[in-house]
């Protein structure tokens, strides 16, 4: 299907706009008004430049507030559209969205507005002009998609069709099913935006808050769906108003554009994600050495250094981390995750079909970590299968080179805690830090290019601003709950520092362990100064709330339940450079990320020295 974008929707002046969603690759372009008379270029110049970067201007809008008013308003109105022709025949655009009037003054009419767009759609034919008629959620008499249809099966022209818009639509609660009603060739245009799901006033929701297809919330494949079943043919229109678009880099919101649209196709084919990753491999964290002694404090042991490169293996269960040297000047940092994955060729590929940045393969031949794309805030996610433990034979040389990995596969061979029980089985989840005003291109990239489904977004008070935070994990199925499929499955959860930015929220690797309590008295035996220390009012109130042991308070173990009876006790290391260590227990089914106490854990780490 052709794609096409309205300029409202990337950042910009005209002229760059234009340069950016050709170069993404899209069809064709809406015209905004706005985008047009802030423009220094004529029209016919606009034009010319939009044919020789390959783009038709598939539409200009909007005419506002046409319809539905009193005789007088409707002569003025009409030259008022007569200027609007001569400016798209200079334009080279034969569609007009016309959206339904908001005046107070609207006269609610069925008959007028009939009446009236007919006469509008007659003076659009003799200028080879077409009007596609929109129902804005918020139009004072016409809102909904099937009056704005009924109008114009009234008016009955054949310059005159309906526009569709997902946002309109599904923000209303309406039923797209009732588009199959819509004979296509009346359906002159279809606009895509998403949105989340938010409580509040309509007009607002959509000049603000509206995101790409894949973004949100909204099911905006079965409003596609149903318009290609009534037979519409024209093209798929991305029009968002976001207030982050406005300020993001042109070319990359493009980029992200053209991949929602790519990843809605897809949906529409009913393809599935061909490689869901299965669990961690690793994370790979700048710094050297144990990371300061973190990392034998918390049980692990070094297993195996890489072949040719500054990097340092340590394991604990099926817990892996490996410590690479290249940037820890500026102290430990998320810089990779590893994740097990079915079939890395392909992971990559897909990957790379939806735009992502596939990293060069600059490592060395005999090396197996070659499938890698760079996530939207630029940490390296790696596509491996078991053959890159290989890549990191033991120190004491005793590997030999038919590639057989120490340590590798199965979760219980690659170190020993060291430590008795309770130690760590795995890496439960990875939290990591997203730039302003990418948080959407984000929730695209976990979603469409690791097929991880978003959980409920939330927004987690800090003593000097507020974290939006969001979880997105691999599938779980009443049959493969997290944790008995064939991996203990990947959860991610993507941080924002929505207000009060100052510096990004800092990153964090959940480890999953057995007996977090066991851990938990080692800890504060050996090494009380890595415990995030908890104040004593969080367990007053604790104590309050759940029957919990005392001793959760001695060792700064946090604590919460679900409503079906599920545990969760975790436990936070201070933070190390810019990331720090949560040991997290799940008890009975628990999946969540105790989320409750995050605004004391920010607090805490706010007091921390
Ligand atoms: O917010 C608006 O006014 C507006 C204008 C044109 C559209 O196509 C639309 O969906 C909304
Ligand atoms: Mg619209």
């Amino acid at each position: 299907m052709r794609k096409s974008i309205a300029t409202v929707s990337v950042s910009g002046t005209l002229t760059e706009k234009l340069a950016a969603v050709a170069a993404a690759g899209f069809d064709g372009v809406e015209i905004f008004e706005n985008d047009l008379l802030a423009c220094p270029l004529p029209p016919e110049e606009i034009r010319a430049r939009a044919a020789d970067l390959g783009l038709t201007i598939d539409l200009y809008q909007p005419f506002r507030d046409f319809e539905c008013v009193p005789r007088a308003r409707l002569r003025a109105n009409l030259e008022r559209a007569e200027h609007k022709f001569r400016l798209m025949e200079r334009l080279g655009a034969d569609l007009l969205l016309v959206c339904s009037n908001v005046s107070p003054e609207t006269i609610a009419d069925d008959g007028l507005a009939a009446e009236h767009l007919r006469l509008l759609a007659e003076r659009a034919a003799e200028h080879g002009i077409r009007i596609a008629y929109e129902a804005l959620a918020w139009g004072r008499h016409v809102n909904e998609y099937l009056h704005a249809w009924h109008i114009v099966r009234q008016a009955d022209h054949p310059n005159l069709g309906t526009c569709l818009d997902s946002f309109h639509i599904l923000s209303r609660g309406s039923d797209p099913l009732g588009i199959e009603a819509i004979p296509g060739e009346k359906i002159f245009f279809l606009q895509l935006a998403d949105a989340p799901l938010l409580a509040m006033d309509v007009l607002q929701w959509s000049r603000h808050h509206r995101c790409f297809p894949g973004q949100g919330g909204f099911d905006v494949a079965r409003v596609v769906r149903h318009a290609l079943n009534a037979g519409y043919a024209g093209p798929l229109s991305l029009e968002v108003f976001n207030d982050h678009f406005r300020q993001a880099g042109t070319a990359r919101t493009a980029r992200d554009g053209m991949r929602s649209l790519i990843a809605l196709e897809r949906q529409l084919q009913g393809a599935v994600h061909p490689s869901v990753p299965a669990g961690f491999a690793f994370a790979e964290l700048s710094g050297t050495g144990s990371l300061g002694g973190v990392l034998p404090a918390l049980g692990f042991t070094r297993t195996g250094r890489h072949r040719g490169k500054p990097v340092e293996l340590w394991s604990q269960g099926a817990a892996r981390l490996l410590v690479n040297e290249a940037g820890a000047g500026q102290g430990p940092g998320l810089l990779a995750i590893g994740l097990d994955s079915p079939d890395p060729g392909r992971a990559v590929e897909h990957a790379e079909s939806l735009l992502s940045p596939v990293l060069p393969r600059e490592r060395a031949p005999q090396d197996a970590m070659l499938h890698a794309v760079a996530a939207p805030d630029g940490t390296e996610i790696f596509f491996c299968d078991d053959g890159w433990l290989a890549d990191f034979p033991p120190e004491d040389g005793s590997s030999s080179d038919d590639g057989s990995p120490r340590g590798g596969g199965s979760p219980s061979a690659g170190g020993s805690p060291g430590h008795g029980g309770g130690g760590i089985t795995h890496i439960d989840h990875v939290a990591l830090a997203q730039p302003p005003h990418y948080f959407d291109e984000a929730m695209l990239f976990y979603r469409g290019v690791l097929g991880l489904q978003p959980q409920e977004s939330l927004e987690v008070p800090d003593p000097y601003g507020l974290v939006r935070s969001r979880a997105m994990s691999t599938p779980s199925t009443p049959s493969t709950p997290q944790g008995t499929g064939e991996g203990p499955g990947v959860r991610m959860v993507l941080n924002l520092a929505q207000v009060g930015a100052g510096q990004p929220p800092p990153q964090h690797v959940a480890l999953a362990c057995t007996d977090v309590l066991a851990v938990a008295r080692r800890l504060r035996a050996e090494h009380p100064e890595l415990l995030l220390p908890i104040p004593a009012n969080y367990y007053d109130d604790l104590e309050a709330r759940h029957d919990v042991p005392p001793e959760l308070r001695e060792l700064g173990v946090l604590y919460d339940r679900d409503e079906r009876g599920g545990a969760f006790l975790h436990l936070y290391t201070v933070t190390v450079g810019r990331v720090f260590f949560e040991l997290v227990q799940r008890v009975d089914g628990y999946d969540g990320y105790g989320a409750v106490n995050a605004p004391i854990r920010l607090a805490a780490q706010h007091a921390a020295p």
